[in-house]
């Protein structure tokens, strides 16, 4: 079988999401095949472990299998624009953002959770706690751990569930606001980029602060993200303050993965009834309305606060209900982040080769 030939059979495999076959979306970035009949086909696959991705490469496989074919399949994505060589953090694939527009609603246990969720999948990940008003990741990880210092003193962050952790608290001491001021935010950020060793990751997920003002700016300024998770609980008023989430993440150009509602329905462990403390369906409402992808729904459990008190995150109990919510999540953000690149790749495939009817000169459609 020849390269147009495997080309051809790939025509048979759709991205269910982006609702056409992968070559003719451009996702087949190149087939190989060498003389001893060895096919390699390199797809533009850019969310590891994310469900849609592990089925469009399961089907390749499959596709090809009919064929008598067992394809080396490899996965990457054309560059982002920056060819200068000084890119931020080259060596991570997808940086995520978890925002929300007011504290306490529960930002820095999802951002746990889905770090931790990516990992269970299989993923290379990193825990990024920029949350000095509350941070996470210290009380994750045990006192005896704090980050190493190399001899170029770079960091090495401690690793837990498989989530490579790194906090502004462990550079910055946990009492010092002072660094919010002026330009300390992008010195504190850079370092966090620059000195610590991520090493490959498929995934850094980043705890942003609560809020929406120039702190949280500053950072999506410095670091390239992928894009956002907005949390939210039911409520109207914390929607109103997602709704300002939103509006800084138009201004900068971040892609908003979707919005994940927390803290919504409560199941009473006493009466076995379902009890909606914050209101419901505010999260998947919202989220209609702005056109956006709801992420899902984490309901109120107090196992969520004492998982987050041990550091013991929900996502990795498999018994649990509320571990399956957060499984679920994990996987909607996942997906989204790999949509996020596959819409980017056929787009700019669609701008280089013109439809067929252009050129006839019979005007504007
Ligand atoms: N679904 C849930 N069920 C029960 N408790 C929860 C749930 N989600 C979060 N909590 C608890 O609520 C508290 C606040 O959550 P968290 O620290 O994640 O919020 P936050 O939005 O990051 O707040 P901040 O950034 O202001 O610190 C924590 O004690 C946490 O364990």
């Amino acid at each position: 079988m020849d390269e147009a030939a495997v080309r051809d059979r790939l025509r048979t495999v759709e991205d269910p999401e982006l609702g056409d076959d992968i070559v003719t979306l451009g996702l087949v970035n190149d087939v190989t095949v060498s003389e001893d009949g060895e096919v390699a086909v390199d797809l533009a696959l850019g969310a590891p472990y994310s469900p849609t991705e592990t089925a469009i490469a399961g089907a390749v496989r499959d596709a090809l299998a009919e064929e008598g074919i067992d394809p080396e399949l490899s996965a990457s994505i054309p560059d982002r624009d920056d060819s200068s060589g000084d890119e931020v953090l080259p060596n991570v694939k997808n940086v995520i953002a978890v925002a929300s527009g007011k504290g306490g609603v529960g930002k820095s246990t999802v951002a746990v959770n889905l770090a931790a969720g990516l990992a269970r999948r299989g993923a290379r990940v990193g825990l990024f706690d920029a949350d000095v008003y509350g941070p996470n990741v210290p009380r994750m990880v045990d006192a005896d751990e704090p980050p190493m210092a190399t001899e170029e003193e770079t960091l090495v962050p401690p690793e837990k569930y498989g989530v490579k952790l790194m906090s502004m608290a462990f550079l910055v001491g946990e009492d010092d606001p002072v660094i919010w001021r002026g330009p300390m935010v992008h010195k504190v950020i850079t370092q966090l980029t620059e000195d610590v060793e991520w090493g490959h990751l498929d995934y850094l997920v980043i705890d942003l602060p609560p809020g929406t003002g120039d702190t949280q700016l500053t950072m999506l300024q410095t670091i390239p993200v992928t894009g956002s998770v907005i949390v939210t609980t039911p409520q109207d008023v914390a929607l109103d303050d997602a709704r300002k989430g939103l509006q800084m993440f138009a201004r900068h150009d971040t892609v908003v993965l979707g919005i994940a509602e927390n803290m919504a329905t409560f199941v009473c462990p006493d009466c076995g009834g379902e009890h909606d403390i914050f209101g419901t369906g505010g999260g998947s409402a919202f989220a209609e309305a702005h056109d956006l992808p709801f992420l899902g729904s984490i309901p109120l459990d107090p196992r969520v606060r004492e998982g987050g008190d041990e550091g013991q995150p929900t996502v990795l109990d498999e018994e649990s209900g509320t571990g399956e919510s957060f499984r679920e999540l994990t996987a909607a953000v996942a997906n989204n982040t790999g949509i996020v690149h596959r819409r980017a790749v056929s787009e700019s495939v669609a701008e280089r080769t013109p439809p067929v009817d252009a050129g006839t000169g019979e005007g504007e459609h």
